[in-house]
């Protein structure tokens, strides 16, 4: 079985990365458009295998589509990151003709795969994708939730000075610096709400946080991260590939759900070997709600600034 990520950056080779190190597929396939710079990064991760004791063959390509055929998964992260100060919109005017062609070559040479997009900006990424590749609405998943919620249950787990992995926590809406809704009504440590612990402003001081989480990252790194999203993408792949009907947060095309229609925005769904297989009802209070329509409008608008 194969997994494809297009672009052999920062994300793309991490996504790389975690799925060969998890054994997720035979074989990884990374697809860049700089010359040996695919096939550099998987000849470094191949000498990975015997360090890490995988099995998984990682196979570097200069845009020949031909070597990403019958893929299962393909992950598309080609595209320029953002710098300290500029948000992820600005992205748009570069990134939409790449995230385009990429799609429509993926699908010529894999027409049954389930596409993955973390090119940014993400929601109109993903709501391009699934335009352009004119695949069933489920087999078109954005990640950017994933990554929210474990950015969020991080600083959580900070401000609550206990394990991460004790805190549960998801973020829905778009994935923007003012767009993303981090759902602190119900959020919990191990089951009790955190509402239990810290207070309204703490609470509050938490999800703004997380809301500038990538912002913050950027502003230390001088480019975007990639630890964390290459770890949401795999997630993703693995949920897929292993079939376990995950409950994950991603940007899926909505026909009524959560008030919305013709748009790719974060909802919790069900992924598995079909992608994502349901969205499920987080019944939102009228706060949530609100917020979630206007996050929703803000994707929308910018999805009006494409040429589909
Ligand atoms: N959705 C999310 O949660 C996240 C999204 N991102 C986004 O992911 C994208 C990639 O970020 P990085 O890996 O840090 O950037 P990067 O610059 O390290 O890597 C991008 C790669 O894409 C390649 N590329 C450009 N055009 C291509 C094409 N037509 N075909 C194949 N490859 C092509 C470039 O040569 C480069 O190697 C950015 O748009 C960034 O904003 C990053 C982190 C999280
Ligand atoms: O912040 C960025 O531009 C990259 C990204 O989406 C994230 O790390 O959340």
């Amino acid at each position: 079985m194969k997994v494809t990520v297009v672009g052999a950056g920062n994300v793309g080779a991490s996504v790389a990365e975690y799925c060969a190190m998890k054994e997720l597929a035979d074989e990884v396939v990374l697809l860049d458009i700089k010359e040996g710079f695919a096939e550099g990064k998987a000849m470094d991760l191949n000498q990975c295998a015997t360090l890490n004791g995988f099995n998984t063959k990682v196979t570097g390509t200069t845009g020949d589509y031909s070597k990403t055929a019958g893929s299962k998964v393909v992950v598309i992260t080609s595209g320029i990151p953002r710098k300290p100060g500029m948000t992820r919109e600005e992205l748009i005017g570069t990134n939409a003709g790449i995230v385009k062609t990429v799609t429509e070559n993926l699908i010529k040479h894999s027409p049954d795969a389930i596409l993955i997009v973390i090119s940014n900006p993400m929601d109109t990424m993903t709501y391009l994708s699934a335009k352009s590749s004119g695949l069933p609405k489920n087999r078109v998943i954005g990640m950017g939730g994933m990554l929210d919620s474990a950015r969020f249950r991080y600083r959580l787990s900070e401000a609550l000075e206990c394990n991460p992995n004790d805190i549960q926590g998801v973020v829905i809406g778009g994935h923007g610096d003012t767009t993303m809704i981090p759902l602190t009504r119900l959020a919990t440590y191990n089951s009790t709400p955190v509402s239990n612990y810290l207070s309204e402003e703490k609470l509050e001081e938490v999800a703004k946080a997380t809301m500038v989480g990538g912002a913050t990252l950027t502003g230390l790194l001088g480019t975007s991260a990639w630890y964390a999203p290459g770890a949401a993408g795999a997630a993703m792949v693995e949920a897929i590939v292993r079939d376990q009907k995950k409950l994950m947060t991603a940007s899926v095309y909505l026909e009524g759900e959560y008030g919305q229609n013709d748009i790719c925005v974060g909802v919790p769904v069900i992924v598995g070997k079909d992608g994502w297989e349901e969205v499920i009802d987080f019944k939102l209070n009228d706060d949530e709600k609100a917020k979630f329509e206007a996050s929703a409008a803000a994707v929308r608008k910018m999805n009006d600034a494409l040429e589909l």
